[in-house]
């Protein structure tokens, strides 16, 4: 059985006022710093002090294939995962460039993709089995392969540098997986979910939201986390969780990506509500059902719920290219809690 690694919740209100007057003294009119200040405040919460210092960031490429792309639900063959695992290790990928022009270290784990890799630098093989069954015929996975890969997730986090983990993803067919976990968790009906992801066209959404459909009767009596989780998710989803669980454990800041790296936070605060305060959400993807997931982890459109989502720019990748590109802002909001003068030590007159 899988032991969840224990993640105590946050809230601590002495630390929270300290913030919020160390960044109410600041030389901007009271309030102007917006969701800036909002994202300084969460990561002086998450790093549990006035003067967060993010370093050694480390960006996980989690990948693996999924038995449910035989059934049509992406616009890609399996082979581009284990083909972008090459683009990922070379530096071509979008991730890898972002990644490398922020100093973020990219790590690629090989969760269950169905191809043999010789071992390279950057690339962690910790295989549960090549691929998923297919979920629209029964379970995805056994309850024994799900534990596997929570524990390798806990295992690989353990044995990173850094206080911060940014979220990423490779496997065709993934947004099935995370559609189901999200209609399964998340009470919604699976079409309300079911988008595009690599960029089906209308009739081939009508088709992957039959085929989810078969997939969640085929798995009716997997309601709770874990078990929803080994039935309808995937390998690189579960090793996800176990990481995420870790990271927040050991108090790390956690960048969470799109759609696929967020039904993974959705699994991992179902397990341990406490995780939801360890994150910070990098981006809205273009993917369907991701507004409606962000809503559910308390993430919804910046006006309505907290710091929201930090950048909406039409992405529909994956891969952690959201959480790399919004990287730079959990920079800044850093350095101006550190850096900035208040109004007193800068001689600024206050308001009036
Ligand atoms: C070339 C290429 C690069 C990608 N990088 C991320 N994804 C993204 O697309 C996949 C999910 O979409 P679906 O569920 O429709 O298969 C995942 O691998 C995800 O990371 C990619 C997809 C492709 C084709
Ligand atoms: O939001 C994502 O993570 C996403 C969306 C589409 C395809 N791949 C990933």
């Amino acid at each position: 059985m899988f032991q969840i690694p224990p993640v105590p919740d946050l809230n601590n209100p002495d630390l929270a006022a300290a913030l919020a007057d160390k960044i109410a003294r600041k030389t901007v009119p009271h309030g102007a710093l917006g969701r800036l200040a909002a994202l300084a405040q969460r990561l002086g919460a998450i790093l549990g002090t006035t003067e967060p210092r993010l370093h050694a960031p480390q960006l996980v490429v989690f990948a693996a294939d999924h038995g449910i792309v035989a059934r049509g639900v992406s616009a890609y063959p399996s082979d581009v995962t284990w083909q972008m695992v090459g683009n990922f290790l070379a530096g071509g990928a979008a991730v890898s460039v972002l990644a490398r022009q922020h100093g973020i270290a990219q790590t690629v784990v090989d969760c269950g993709v169905r191809h043999d890799f010789a071992p390279a630098p950057g690339l962690l093989i910790r295989k549960v089995a090549a691929g998923t069954q297919d979920a629209s015929a029964g379970p995805a996975m056994t309850a024994a392969q799900c534990d596997q890969a929570l524990a390798n997730g806990v295992a690989l986090v353990q044995g990173l540098p850094g206080n911060a983990l940014l979220l990423g993803e490779m496997g065709i067919g993934n947004t099935s997986a995370a559609t189901l976990l999200t209609a399964r968790l998340g009470g919604v009906d699976v079409a309300e979910v079911t988008g595009a992801g690599t960029g089906l066209d209308t009739q081939g959404v009508a088709r992957k939201t039959a085929v989810l459909r078969e997939a969640l009767a085929a798995n009716a009596e997997a309601t709770a986390p874990l078990a929803a989780l080994a039935a309808l998710g995937g390998l690189e989803i579960a090793t996800m969780v176990g990481a995420i669980l870790q990271a927040a454990s050991e108090r790390r800041v956690i960048v969470v990506d799109g759609f696929i790296a967020s039904a993974a936070v959705l699994v991992a605060s179902r397990l341990a509500p406490p995780v939801l305060q360890r994150c910070v959400f990098a981006h809205q993807s273009d993917e369907r059902g991701h507004a409606r997931l962000l809503a559910m982890l308390g993430a919804g459109a910046p006006a309505q719920q907290g710091i929201g989502p930090l950048l909406d720019m039409g992405l529909r990748v994956g891969e952690g290219s959201g959480a790399a590109l919004a990287w730079p802002l959990l920079v800044s909001a850093c350095a101006i809690l550190n850096e900035m003068a208040s109004f007193e030590s800068a001689g600024v007159s206050d308001r009036a």
